[in-house]
């Protein structure tokens, strides 16, 4: 008996022990990301799709968007997008098309405190993706992310995440359960780029208009370039550097620590350097 059958909802990740997670892997890499995505409404608890509006994100969004019209119902999966506020201007205009394309509203979370570029900049200092990576991966989407699900009590969540992007994407399963306890579904985690596309072109979905001048993975505008070629799509992200994640497919608790532990050294700093420029005065003997 397929495990699909035999399993009828998911309550949690408490229900997907490893062997169950396992059975299930088998069984949906052999269905196509339309029938997996069918599955994932049917079977998994508070399922949202997170997307940044990739090309692999959008074929899921029309999928979900073909699946709702075939049910007759309301846009079956809420969306999540993390404004960085430092999305190219094209980016944020396809958040528009979509949401008039396909009559959704998109769930959007921001750094904390921060409404603008400026903002972010005031209270977290000018390049900070430059003088800190780590905590500006942390502050602009690990954050927002983890404030995202939290709020909106969400137990499931589609990603666009392919093998074929490589890095540490090479071997992902279309279903797991991160450290949280959350669940990810990757329902295509097996097609390439080609199929992705082919898909967009064919079902004529809105797509960013940067990919029209080379651009294949888009992310924030200070660092994102176009691919350096044509069978690495994600190579324009980082470019020359080692970091290929913006984290929020990373360790939840490890990013949470390390930032704290950033946090506390920039604070130290601070208080020596003040200290420093500001010494206490000495204390004087009063011979009387
Ligand atoms: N800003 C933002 N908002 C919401 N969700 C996001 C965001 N950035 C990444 N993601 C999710 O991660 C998927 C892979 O994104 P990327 O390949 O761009 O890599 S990275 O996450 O930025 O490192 C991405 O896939 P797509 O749906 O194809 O965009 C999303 O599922």
């Amino acid at each position: 008996m397929p495990v699909s059958t035999s399993i009828s909802r998911i309550e949690s990740s408490a229900d997907l022990s490893p062997e169950v997670l396992k059975k299930l892997n088998e069984h949906l890499s052999t269905l196509e990301p339309r029938e997996i995505i069918e599955w994932a409404i049917d079977h998994l608890p508070n399922l949202f799709q997170t997307t940044a509006l990739g090309l692999t994100g959008l074929v899921s969004l029309d999928i979900i968007n073909k699946i709702t019209i075939d049910r007759d119902e309301q846009h079956l999966v809420p969306l999540i997008f993390l404004d960085t506020l430092y999305h190219f201007d094209e980016t944020l205009d396809l958040v528009r098309r979509c949401e008039e394309t396909y009559d959704v509203k998109f769930n959007i979370f921001k750094p904390i405190d921060c409404a603008n570029a400026k903002e972010f900049e005031t209270e977290h200092g000018e390049h900070l993706w430059e003088s800190d990576e780590s905590t500006y991966d942390y502050l602009v989407k690990v954050e927002p992310a983890q404030r995202a699900y939290e709020g909106l009590q969400v137990k499931s969540v589609i990603t666009g995440r392919r093998r074929s992007q490589k890095g540490d994407r090479g071997e992902i399963p279309v279903l797991e359960v991160d450290s949280t306890g959350l669940i990810k579904l990757n329902p295509l985690a097996f097609w390439d780029f080609k199929q992705v596309w082919t898909y967009i072109r064919a079902n004529e979905v809105p797509y960013n208009g940067l990919v029209d001048q080379g651009y294949r993975s888009i992310g924030d505008w200070h660092s994102t370039k176009k691919p350096a070629s044509e069978d690495d799509e994600r190579s324009g992200r980082w470019s020359g550097k080692e970091k290929t994640e913006c984290g929020m497919h990373q360790d939840y608790f490890k990013m949470r620590a390390a930032f704290m532990a950033a946090k506390k050294k920039k604070e130290q700093q601070r208080q020596a350097a003040a200290t420093a420029a500001n010494p206490a005065p000495i204390a004087v003997a009063s011979s009387s």
